[in-house]
């Protein structure tokens, strides 16, 4: 085992392990220790009982390689490990501490399926994935977690043994531990370095931070109002942006902005951290038009930082709304250095009209609008972080009834508000 895997290591009994069984549930959660516990891992059945268990932890120090060969492994694993095997998401984490989250996965296989094993030998000789083998120790329910290592010949050899514990749950998800920076950027400074770091990697970086130098103003706002309707897919910000233009003479805007439309199918390939630096870059560009002209008269923005944020937030955070973080968390801040709009306008429908409006307009979808479709859980996830936003929070507008009745409502909460 290289000398980089084996100071991984000396974190590693620190180290609680989340295994994500089921997307709709708690995460199994399981410590190490050098002694088993008396009562053992009864709760540790449905994982490590019943077949073969194996779990893969990825270090890279470079952020961008990290992102681009969790993708990789993902597909890697999707593709080789037979399908009566299961793949579950699994991280790693020092409880508390921001930042330490190591993602990976974790194998549970039949008991004779030998070609996960050639798999999982492969990349036991790449320096970048640690594989862990699980085994029954003595009787009962304790487990042994076997960190594997490369040995002569092909071979793999055991570099230690712990035993696994149940652990506590945390206070905060372990997803919690890892938004700022790495899905949610509060600063253009940040948000930019992801795309600097990409250059190398993939031409069309280069291309974007071409066009975010030459497209960025820094104005500040003009006099007239800022308006901008939020919502979650189908929900009528359209309709709603384009009656408003008209009853106002206001101008429109949008984010991402329109001159990023050449580049939006390519980032949205991407993985997360790339893909959400994307679109923080596109509020920065939009904030320069918003400036620009809010001078000349009132402006109106389908979209902007909270939608950035929400299906941000929404996407990293595992399992259900209670693990969203809590009401005042930093997480829902408006970042310093983007322009603020006067008024953020939060459309809601019921789960049943989005689906109708949805169904009645057919059309490609983004990622985030066949989640929403498909899955409950998302979009209240994505509404509830809508709602935590935080200065400027979002006053919200009941959108279920008629175009010309919900034009009439937010024109009325405009003149009380502004
Ligand atoms: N108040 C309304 N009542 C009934 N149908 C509506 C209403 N507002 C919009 N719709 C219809 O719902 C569908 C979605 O509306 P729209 O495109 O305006 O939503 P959106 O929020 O802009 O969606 P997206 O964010 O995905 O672009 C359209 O077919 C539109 O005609
Ligand atoms: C602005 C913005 C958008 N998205 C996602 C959320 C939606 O599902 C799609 C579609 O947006 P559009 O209104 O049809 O352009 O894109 C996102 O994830 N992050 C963002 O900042």
């Amino acid at each position: 085992m290289t000398k980089r895997a084996l100071s991984r290591l000396n974190q590693w009994r620190s180290r609680v392990f989340a295994v994500e069984t089921d997307a709709h549930a708690e995460p199994i959660y399981f410590a190490l220790s050098s002694r088993p516990q008396p009562d053992g891992g009864h709760c540790f059945q449905g994982v490590f009982g019943g077949g073969k268990s194996y779990s893969l932890h990825l270090y890279v120090e470079d952020r961008i390689q990290r992102a681009m060969r969790f993708e990789e492994l993902r597909h890697k694993l999707t593709c080789c490990i037979p399908r009566d095997g299961k793949i579950w998401d699994l991280s790693s984490f020092r409880p508390g501490v921001r930042s330490s989250v190591v993602r990976g996965f974790f194998i549970r296989d039949l008991p004779a399926a030998w070609d996960t094993e050639k798999v999982l030998h492969e990349l036991i000789h790449s320096d970048h994935v640690t594989v862990c083998r699980y085994v029954p120790a003595g009787e009962g329910t304790r487990w042994r977690q076997e960190v594997l290592s490369p040995a002569g010949g092909g071979r793999v050899s055991v570099a230690e043994t712990c035993c696994v514990v149940p652990a506590e749950v945390p206070e905060n998800q372990p997803s919690t531990l890892d938004i700022v920076d790495s899905n949610v950027f509060y600063s253009f400074q940040e948000a930019y370095k992801v795309l600097t770091e990409c250059k190398d990697v993939f031409p069309e970086s280069k291309q974007l931070l071409d066009l975010v130098d030459r497209r960025l103003e820094t104005k500040a706002k003009g006099p007239f109002p800022v308006v901008v309707i939020e919502g979650l897919d189908a929900t009528g910000k359209t309709t709603l942006t384009q009656s408003l233009k008209e009853s106002l003479g206001a101008h429109l805007l949008r984010s991402p902005p329109q001159c990023l439309a050449p580049w939006r199918s390519c980032f949205d390939a991407k993985p997360p951290l790339i893909r959400r630096a994307f679109y923080a870059l596109g509020n920065y560009i939009t904030a320069g038009q918003i400036a620009a002209e809010s001078a000349r008269g009132p402006v109106i923005v389908d979209r902007y930082w909270h939608s950035t944020a929400a299906y941000a937030i929404a996407t990293a955070v595992r399992g259900d709304v209670n693990n969203l973080p809590l009401p005042g968390s930093e997480v829902y801040r408006w970042p310093g250095d983007l322009l603020r709009p006067d008024l953020v306008l939060l459309l809601t429908v019921s789960a049943e009209e989005r689906l109708r409006r949805i169904r009645g307009r057919g059309g490609e979808k983004t990622r985030e609008e066949m989640e929403l479709e498909a899955n409950n859980l998302f979009r209240s996830k994505v509404e509830e972080a809508y709602r935590r936003m935080e200065r400027p929070g979002c006053v919200i507008v009941d959108a279920s009834p008629p175009a010309d009745q919900v034009l009439e409502q937010v024109l009325l909460l405009m003149k009380s508000h502004l």
